[in-house]
């Protein structure tokens, strides 16, 4: 036996005797997961228990990386314990999670990051849907976009929160790589058509117009319906991402085709229960202000005075008489702080409404 053999068997049988106690630690923890689950189920009716706790996998997270010594990196290890939470929640209930889909779409990819791969994910084909879904008690939560580093908010789910009794328990940021795809037998110089949806389109603007001038762009629905499109139809191509590539086989023109290099998407969890504070947490408001000189003013001063930092203001039109102006507020904080309370009741005076959509853990991953 040579000597570089040598050297690799005792490698391995050290990586063989560390497996084996991480297998058996691994089922060490699910076996506590089983057991949380008991407590839980013994504390409520059945149909009651809630299962999946943000806060808590929040500061699972936040420890794993806060002790990390490598050679692994802090986010690499963070996965890796995000799956093994996953896998063991599945254990105690597995969840179903609604996204915007079609299957392959970057909010997939989203609940994926977020949740782990031992969830089941539900597709549905539009933003309300996924609301309607968890609503309904269909789904445990669901996933939707809600701003894009290019291209600003998605109003689309910031509107569904003035009606929605649905609370935002969790947020995700992903960075959207965008790529040129076709089938492999296509011939380059025939491609007619690139279709994508109408964001992407935009976030990749510039790199069309220096690439593909002459060649006429169609919006459809998602990404991962461009990608399902260009799978049957010859001369065609498709931006989307990863995900849609693998699911429908399609080759890789052109990789992260993005203009802007930092091009990140940010996604909520919807669901129907409060979440506790996790100890770093964001809050979203909704508040309708009367039309009145101030009205702006009055209702960031506190924000300020309190020292709270806001992360977030939108402004959307009314769509009712009542609501003059409605804003979307993100926040640092939980709504059980005191100076957030203090905060919501100095408002609750100038505002003609005020919805707490959630506090949430600032995402980990
Ligand atoms: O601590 C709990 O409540 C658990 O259910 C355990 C556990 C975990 O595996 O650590 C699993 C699922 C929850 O979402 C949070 C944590």
């Amino acid at each position: 036996m040579s000597d570089e053999s040598k050297a690799l068997g005792e490698i391995r049988d050290r990586i063989d005797s560390i497996d084996q106690q991480i297998q058996t630690l691994i089922n060490q923890r699910a076996q506590c997961a089983k057991d949380v689950a008991d407590v839980k189920l013994r504390a409520k009716k059945s149909d009651d228990a809630i299962f999946y706790r943000p806060e808590r996998e929040a500061q699972v997270l936040r420890r794993v990386m806060e002790r990390n010594q490598g050679p692994l990196g802090d986010e690499e290890m963070a996965r890796l314990f995000r799956e093994v939470m996953s896998a063991c929640l599945a254990l105690e209930k597995p969840m179903h999670i609604a996204y915007l889909g079609p299957q392959g779409t970057f909010t997939q990819a989203a609940a994926l990051k977020h949740f782990g791969h031992s969830v089941i994910s539900v597709p549905q084909v539009a933003i309300d849907e996924v609301f309607r879904d968890v609503e309904a008690g269909e789904s445990h939560y669901g996933v939707v976009p809600v701003e894009n580093s290019t291209e600003g908010m998605i109003n689309h789910t910031l509107d569904m929160f003035v009606s929605s009794p649905l609370r935002i328990c969790g947020e995700v940021k992903l960075r959207i790589h965008h790529h040129l795809l076709a089938g492999s037998d296509t011939d380059l110089s025939k491609i007619e058509k690139i279709y994508s949806h109408q964001q992407s389109l935009a976030q990749c603007r510039r790199w069309l117009d220096a690439n593909w001038k002459k060649v006429e762009r169609v919006a459809v629905s998602s990404n991962a319906e461009a990608a399902r499109r260009v799978k049957a139809e010859p001369n065609s191509a498709a931006i989307a991402g990863d995900m849609a590539a693998e699911l429908y086989g399609l080759v890789n023109i052109a990789k992260n085709i993005e203009d802007q290099p930092d091009n990140t998407t940010r996604f909520l969890i919807v669901g129907r229960e409060d979440v506790p504070a996790s100890g770093d947490d964001k809050t979203s408001i909704l508040v309708s202000m009367k039309n009145c000189p101030g009205a702006l003013y009055h209702l960031l001063e506190p924000f300020h005075r309190h020292g709270i930092s806001l992360t977030r203001i939108e402004t959307r039109p009314s769509t009712s008489d009542t609501w003059a102006y409605v804003f979307y507020i993100d926040f640092e904080g939980h709504y059980t702080d005191k100076n957030v309370q203090e905060v919501i009741e100095e408002i609750s005076k100038e505002a003609v409404e005020i919805k707490h959509l959630g506090s949430y853990p600032v995402g980990v991953l």
